[in-house]
């Protein structure tokens, strides 16, 4: 497929199959997505795409083939690992400790690299003061870069949806990860919150360099926010390309409305 070349490749799949029983949710999935791109992974419900995203959080193994991570082959490795790779990922339904304070939460984000070396994971080292600063300096700045301090002290499940979800974005980004998996953040989302949330997507990847793959259903998120769209149906890509053309691809047209000849 459309393996990019002469740029690094941060994430790349290939030859990925995951089978479950008869159905075969991704059949054989080649891609690579470069450096700093914001890339967008569509396809109508069923498509596979949960699953490519499950792959690389490695919730899901994969049947056959490689999925690898700045040329590390991530089968050699556990969720809990994925902070220490530059990983981060949100989740569809927003996945947030809701007893803890919004505080709490986006520390969880900052804490998550230290946490995940195996000193302080087998050995049980606590974080030296100067780490515990470091790590309560990073919560802070990401609370304020999305307009979260004042609800600093409320506890997550007291939250509209929609600052939730910022909340979830900060916990992400407070990891300061090189790839960011965002699993249909507009969901629930209002139409004035989209666009809000598209925009601010696009500031913080440039600012921080960080990759974007995400998974979603708006279209005019989509749109305004990739510069590339991979499209799954019946777990194989279908097109991929830049926004634009592959929207309007008979193979785009075919996998969600049928229509094309
Ligand atoms: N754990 C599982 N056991 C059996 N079949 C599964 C499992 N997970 C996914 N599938 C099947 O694999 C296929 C792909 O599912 P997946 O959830 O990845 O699609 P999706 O594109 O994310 O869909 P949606 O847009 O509805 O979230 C579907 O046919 C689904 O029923």
């Amino acid at each position: 497929m459309n393996v990019i070349s002469g740029t690094e490749a941060i994430l790349a799949f290939s030859g990925v199959s995951v089978e479950f029983g008869g159905v075969k949710a991704l059949a054989n999935v080649s891609f690579s997505v470069p450096k700093g791109q914001i890339c967008g992974v569509i396809g109508p419900n069923g498509a596979g795409k949960t699953t490519l995203f499950n792959t690389v959080s490695r919730l899901q193994r994969v049947t056959r083939g490689t999925v690898s991570v700045n040329g590390r082959d991530l089968s050699a490795y556990a969720p809990h690992d994925l902070p220490q790779l530059g990983v981060a990922r949100t989740f569809q339904h927003v996945g947030l400790f809701s007893s803890m304070p919004v505080f709490d939460n986006v520390m969880v984000g900052a804490a998550a690299p230290w946490a995940a070396k195996w000193t302080t994971r087998y050995l049980g080292f606590p974080p030296s003061p100067r780490i515990e600063r470091r790590i309560r300096e990073q919560t802070e700045l990401m609370l304020e870069r999305l307009n979260l301090n004042e609800l600093s002290d409320k506890r997550t499940d007291e939250l509209p949806f929609g600052s939730a979800k910022r909340v979830e974005l900060a916990r992400a980004l407070a990891a300061k990860p090189q790839l960011l998996m965002l699993d249909e953040p507009a969901g629930g989302l209002t139409q004035e919150e989209v666009l809000g949330f598209g925009e601010f997507i696009a500031e913080v990847a440039k600012e921080m360099q960080i990759t974007v793959v995400i998974v979603e259903h708006n279209m005019g998120l989509v749109s305004s926010l990739c510069d590339r769209l991979v499209v799954l149906d019946h777990g194989e890509i279908v097109a991929d390309g830049n926004v634009a053309e592959t929207l309007a691809s008979e193979a785009v047209q075919n996998a969600y409305f049928g229509t094309g000849s």
